[in-house]
């Protein structure tokens, strides 16, 4: 009797406490959605939120997107099911979030990347995140990037070569396939050390290339429908199990290069210097992030072989999709300007002097204007077009009060047009990036890299790459655009692209020798 008394008041107790953990969890919740539901934003649904207001076609969804950020002239908040989202509208409040160390962890949206990821570069946070980003730092030094530049000429000598085919002055054609190619073998050969041959149009596209494209495609899809979130009923959908099917081919493909890499590696140790700088063909041998991660392993770097193929994949994933969109809109914009066109074609005269030889990295360097080409492409059509993090303190945005719980968004888009900062927004003017005028504007009015300790560690990569492919296009070619921006149709899967791709006509300026 005594006995059960005792088991009586313990159950009581514990219900009480249950009782009270349950009290406590739903009054914090009441007081984070009052708090939330004080900030301006639009009106939500009971469950859904916001989300059915971006519950469109694909095609539709840029357009919804955009209008819900020009519809609110100030911060504001939209909420994804129960998460509440910011959505920051200011540099100084960008500035607040990117520049501090304690904000590094991305918000719930990046977990759709995690199954192909991994908690890589971009995904992870805390002591990993800190760990590897210290370990790759040193894998993206100016002089290893000076290294890969003898890929990114070889790519681009072949891209050239192949626009031959068509630039006959009225061809219309669609530019997207030919620069995805090229930048699909520059990435596999820079990460992984792989020649995919992309460009080569003979051999069919890989298994693994069609499979990046599906998992983008399937990942966005999912990110719309907030049913699928679960990765229970995601695995139920035919999309789940072909996204799942698509992963093992990605997984598979990577984890075979690493293998393959490891092993060629082990053969060489002991054998001449001479042999292990040649290839299967005798071709001098170039060293691919991969192999960097690979000598920093054999350093005493904690690295497993999982973090390798997370971090391999990151760099595919990050590495191409968004330098295509990048220059896809570079060559939109110059044909549709003729006289930038003319500027940098004039700077690429001066810098060649009519010579066919290859770019150098000093060349490079020379192409002032071109680089201002590209950065007021990427302020106009950032390839990546929002990002965002998870707030775990919270934070005054200049009188808006924002707790910890809450998901921050950060529109890189529609930062780059705001009026404040950018006089005549949506015009395209690379003088915008003239030194004067950068000195004038809020350092966070302008960042398609992100900015702070988690910015675009390829940044550099990614600029060098798409100098040498304009030079290329450029110095052969004269570009027409064949569509104005009202006819093209933006898509953000992921990324921010045309949904037909670029239409031009190219007229050759210079014979290819
Ligand atoms: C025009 C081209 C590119 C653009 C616009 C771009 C943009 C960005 C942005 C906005 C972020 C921050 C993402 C976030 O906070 O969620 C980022 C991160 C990252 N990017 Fe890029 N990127 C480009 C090219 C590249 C290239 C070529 C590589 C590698 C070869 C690369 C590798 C990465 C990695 C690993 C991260 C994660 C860094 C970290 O969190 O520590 N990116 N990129």
């Amino acid at each position: 009797m005594e006995t059960s008394g005792v088991g009586l008041l313990a159950g009581a107790i514990l219900g009480m406490l249950v009782l009270y953990q349950i009290l406590l969890i739903v009054t914090r919740r009441r007081r984070f959605v009052k708090v939330v539901d004080a900030l301006p934003g639009p009106k939500p649904h009971m469950v859904f939120g916001n989300v059915p207001d971006l519950m469109v076609a694909p095609n539709k969804l840029f357009e919804a997107w955009d209008e819900r950020h020009r519809k609110n002239a100030t911060l504001f908040r939209t909420w994804i099911g129960p998460y509440a989202e910011i959505n920051l509208k200011e540099p100084e409040q960008v500035e607040a979030i990117l520049s501090s160390s304690k904000h590094i962890t991305k918000s719930n949206a990046y977990r759709f990347l995690q199954p192909w990821l991994g908690t890589g570069l971009l995904t992870s946070t805390g002591h990993k995140w800190h760990t590897h980003r210290k370990m790759i730092t040193p894998t993206f030094h100016f002089k290893i990037l000076e290294a890969f530049h003898d890929v990114f000429v070889e790519k681009c000598e072949i891209l050239a070569r192949k626009l031959a085919r068509v630039a006959d002055g009225k061809t219309e054609f669609d530019m997207y396939p030919f620069i995805t190619h090229c930048t699909l073998d520059i990435i596999c050969e820079t990460a992984m050390g792989v020649r995919i041959n992309a460009q080569d149009s003979t051999e069919k596209r890989s298994d693994y290339v069609s499979a990046i494209y599906e998992v983008s495609e399937l990942t966005l899809k999912r990110a719309q429908r907030p049913w699928l979130f679960p990765n229970f009923t995601w695995a139920l959908t035919d999309m789940g199990k072909r996204y799942k099917h698509c992963l093992s081919i990605l997984h598979g493909f990577t984890n075979k290069v690493i293998r393959e890499r490891k092993e060629v590696r082990e053969g060489q140790r002991g054998q001449q210097e001479q042999h292990s700088q040649e290839d299967d063909l005798g071709r001098k041998k170039r060293t691919a992030f991969l192999d960097l991660l690979l000598d920093a392993r054999e350093a005493g770097a904690q690295l497993s072989d999982e973090d390798l193929r997370e971090e391999v994949d990151t760099f595919m994933f990050e590495g191409h999709d968004t330098t295509t969109a990048g220059l896809c809109w570079a060559v939109f914009l110059l044909g549709s300007h003729p006289h930038i066109q003319d500027t940098a074609a004039e700077e690429l005269e001066h810098i060649f002097q009519g010579s066919d030889r290859a770019p150098t990295v000093r060349d490079l360097q020379e192409m002032k204007y071109l680089e201002r080409v590209i950065k007021e492409t990427l302020r106009l059509f950032p390839s990546v077009p929002f990002i965002g993090r998870k707030l775990f303190q919270d934070v005054d945005f200049g009188g808006y009060k924002v707790p910890a719980g809450c998901m921050i968004n950060i529109p890189i888009y529609h930062i780059h047009r705001n009026p404040k900062q950018w006089p005549s927004p949506h015009a395209f003017d690379p003088d915008n990036f003239l030194p004067n005028r950068v000195a004038e504007r809020h350092p966070y009015s302008y960042v398609p890299f992100s900015a702070g300790p988690r910015n675009c560690i390829g940044q550099k990569f990614a600029l060098m790459e798409e100098k040498t492919v304009l030079s290329y296009i450029l110095r052969y070619y004269k570009i027409q655009a064949v569509e104005t921006m009202e006819d093209l149709t933006l898509m953000i899967d992921l990324i921010l692209r045309p949904e037909s791709g670029i239409k031009v006509r190219l007229e050759p300026r210079t014979p290819l020798s």
